[in-house]
């Protein structure tokens, strides 16, 4: 090594710095510098092949080993092995059953079209004799293989050169005229068998000859068939779609974040066939949640240039801001819901167990099932809620050993085709309708009672294990604790009159009571405010399902606080052209579904069997007996009657309950005055009022009712029953 000539450099303490440093083999330095990984492939000598990723800095926050691996794997997302359309017999059926109807809608577009096809084939097929014999001349002469070189050796004067072409043209046209006489032979051969044969030959041949000589012989811009138009009947859901369709709904929670992040909404599977649409998981950005979304349902299907219902967006199990978004192939409208498997002739119900209520957008049948529940329907007027209710009650008609009574407060007869299967049928809005429906609540508060005696002496007996009615008992004959449905539909009638107070009362009481006693209470109503529907009622009620509704109010008075919030809106449906479409909640998911339209004859049909099946099970109520087997209203006028103290001209309701309930403990036992009055109610004659009276010397006053109005009310009521 030369050292520089430098005089002022002080040689003796650079030699002392490099001794005291590392010496390094050069190569293997670089060759630890290079990324371990793949060292194998990495050629050092090739720029190109070598990994030029930065080192990553630091370890992962949250390092693999730190999230236990069954976690891992629950998490990892793997591809499925078949698409998701072929892995379950329903998305299979769907899939076969969309390209049924689509190859079935081709075929019937061209059978209509079929004469004219044949007119236009019957034209362009001479043409086509001719045109095609002139196309198989030229191929026979074969003109076209060499004919550029051919002109050009003839203008170049080349008669040597054109001379060896044309020899080539020649001996290539003679295999090929040995081709054209074949065919013409067997042409001709085809002819006279064809002449000589039986008709339907010839009509064979002609249905493959015609075709394929139109073909030749048409125009090349008109063919003989019309294109089948598909139009924009299904837009097939791509990502892009989504996220143009997300970003036009005008949140701005989402446009700041796709402004700022392209990908801020993703999504965490890919989009794929399910049922006879595509369904889209998104994630949604950061902070904004799938209820947003959910109530723009009007926006995602403009943005999506598709009608209303075929756009589906639930909020979808993970986290609030994940989305289900599926788009039907078709509008809902549009797709036939399939019968009510209730219609099949030998179809029988199990209260115990489920049947079929509704369908989903996707056609999947939604099952319920009665026994243990209560059932609250809203939706305003329209939407369907008293033909869904309907439908619990023609279920429950198949079942033999279910008791039915309700009472439609509308009064325009929509259960009056059940009525023969029904213990009790009221209909109508009058004050006599309403007095009887509200004794009706009263008698099922007292059946609750009774029926909780019996289930208690069963449960000594060891037959009811949870203090429950129990498939057994309810089948037991004489154990009076058989399923009985009481329905009301547009209830909202009796609880904003007069008798609205005490019957919301007590209807609560029986919501709360019966459940576990086989006494499953369906209501329906239009106006779910808490006048027209006690909170006490909707707070205890079980299963909900509700049809398009106008606000949010109404909404979660129906489906519960917070189902607005959640993303679980009636208010998106429309009145009337979405009749029977609401958010059924208490089963599993809360979803959306169509209850099954039945319409009267059909009913009718139900309503026949149910007959039958009660005739054999001696079930089948007895048409002039509508009365209660039991109840304490029909007798309270005369056993107050019986009871009253001496010649009073009034008395206390007080003194009144203490006499009945010596006369009738079972009935009247633990009665207090508020409830005479409420059992007093139905009869108009009477009225509770304030009674003075002098007890040893003092003056004290009380609720309490006339002698004279008793009196009346009996020869009132009396007076009814001749007339009836
Ligand atoms: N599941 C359904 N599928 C299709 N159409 C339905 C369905 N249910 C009801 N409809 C249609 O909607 C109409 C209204 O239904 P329904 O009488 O049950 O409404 P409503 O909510 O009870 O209204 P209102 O309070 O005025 O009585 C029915 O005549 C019927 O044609």
């Amino acid at each position: 090594m030369t050292r520089p000539d430098r005089d002022d450099f002080d040689w003796t303490a650079a030699e002392a710095d490099v001794n005291g440093a590392d010496v390094v083999d050069i190569e293997s330095a670089r060759a630890a510098r290079r990324p371990a990984a793949a060292p194998d492939d990495i050629d050092p000598d090739d720029a190109e092949s070598i990994d030029e990723t930065p080192p990553e800095h630091g370890v992962p926050v949250d390092p693999a080993d730190a999230v236990p691996a069954e976690v891992y794997a629950r998490q990892a997302a793997r591809r499925p092995i078949l698409a998701e359309w072929a892995r379950s017999r329903r998305l299979l059926q769907a899939a076969v059953r969309h390209a049924t109807k689509d190859a079935g809608y081709v075929l019937a577009y061209h059978a209509v079209r079929m004469p004219k096809y044949a007119g236009k084939a019957t034209f362009y097929a001479p043409i086509g004799v001719f045109r095609g014999t002139g196309r198989l001349y030229a191929w026979a002469m074969a003109e076209e293989g060499n004919w550029d070189l051919r002109q050009a050796a003839a203008s170049r004067g080349d008669a040597d050169a054109w001379l060896k072409l044309d020899a080539r043209r020649q001996r290539q046209s003679v295999w090929r005229w040995w081709v054209v006489g074949g065919i013409g032979f067997a042409g001709l051969a085809g002819t006279i068998v064809l002449a000589f044969g039986p008709w339907w030959w010839q009509v064979f041949a002609a249905a493959i000859a015609v075709p394929l000589l139109a073909r030749v012989g048409r125009p090349a811009d008109k063919p003989i068939t019309d294109r089948v138009v598909q139009g924009n009947r299904y837009r097939k859901l791509t990502a892009e779609l989504v996220r143009r369709a997300l970003t036009s709904l005008q949140m701005s929670g989402i446009n700041s974040a796709v402004a700022k992040d392209a990908n801020a909404i993703s999504f965490p599977q890919e989009i794929h066939r399910d049922g006879p649409g595509h369904l889209a998981i998104v994630d949604l950005p950061y902070g904004v949640e799938a209820s947003e979304v959910v109530a723009r349902r009007g926006k995602l299907a403009s943005a999506m240039r598709l009608p209303l219902d075929q756009v589906w967006p639930e909020p979808a199990q993970g986290h609030t801001g994940r989305l289900a978004l599926w788009v039907g192939y078709e509008p809902a409208s549009a797709m036939k819901q399939p019968a009510w498997p209730l219609l099949a002739p030998n179809a029988k119900v199990d209260l115990f167990k489920a049947f079929p209520f509704a369908t989903t957008p996707r056609l999947d049948v939604v099952d319920v099932d009665m026994m243990f529940r209560n059932y609250l329907f809203g939706g305003q007027p329209g939407s369907g809620k008293t033909f869904a209710l309907r439908d619990l009650v023609l279920a429950a008609a198949l079942d033999a050993r279910a008791e039915v009574r309700g009472y439609e407060l509308k009064g325009v007869g929509d259960f009056s085709v059940l009525e023969p299967v029904m213990a009790e049928y009221g209909n109508g809005f009058d004050d006599e309708t309403l007095a009887r429906c509200f004794a009706f609540i009263e008698w099922l508060y007292e059946e609750a009672r009774r029926r909780s005696k019996r289930i208690e002496h069963y449960a000594r007996l060891g037959k009811a294990p949870e203090n429950k009615v129990t498939p057994e008992l309810a089948s037991l004959k004489g154990s009076g604790l058989h399923p009985l449905v009481a329905w009301f539909d547009e209830l909202q009638e009796l609880m904003t009159s007069k008798y609205g107070k005490d019957a919301g009362e007590l209807l609560e009481k029986v919501i709360k009571l019966g459940r576990a006693l086989g006494i499953i209470i369906l209501i329906g109503t239009q106006i779910p405010d808490k006048d027209s529907l006690p909170t006490g009622i909707t707070r205890n009620v079980n299963s909900r399902f509700c049809l398009s509704v106008a606000d949010q109010t109404a909404n979660d008075m129906i489906l519960g606080t917070s189902a607005y919030k959640n993303g679980y809106r009636a208010t998106v449906f429309q009145p009337v052209v979405e009749a029977g479409w609401g958010v059924l909640r208490g089963f599993g998911k809360v979803q959306s579904v169509r209850s099954y339209y039945v319409d009267t004859t059909a009913a009718g049909r139900i309503v026949a069997r149910a007959v039958a099946l009660r005739q054999t099970a001696g079930t089948l109520p007895v048409p002039e007996d509508q009365t209660r087997t039991v109840g304490p209203v029909a007798d309270v006028l005369a056993d107050l009657a019986q009871v009253w103290p001496g010649d009073e001209k009034s008395a206390w309701n007080e003194t009144l309950c203490g006499l009945l309930a010596e006369l009738r403990p079972e009935t009247y036992g633990g009665w207090k005055s508020a409830q005479l009055t409420a059992a007093l109610k139905p009869h108009t004659a009477i009225t509770v009022t304030s009674v003075g009276k002098r007890i040893e010397g003092k003056q004290a006053t009380q609720r309490g009712i006339h002698h004279t109005e008793l009196i009346a009310a009996i020869t009132e009521r009396d007076r009814k029953r001749s007339a009836d």
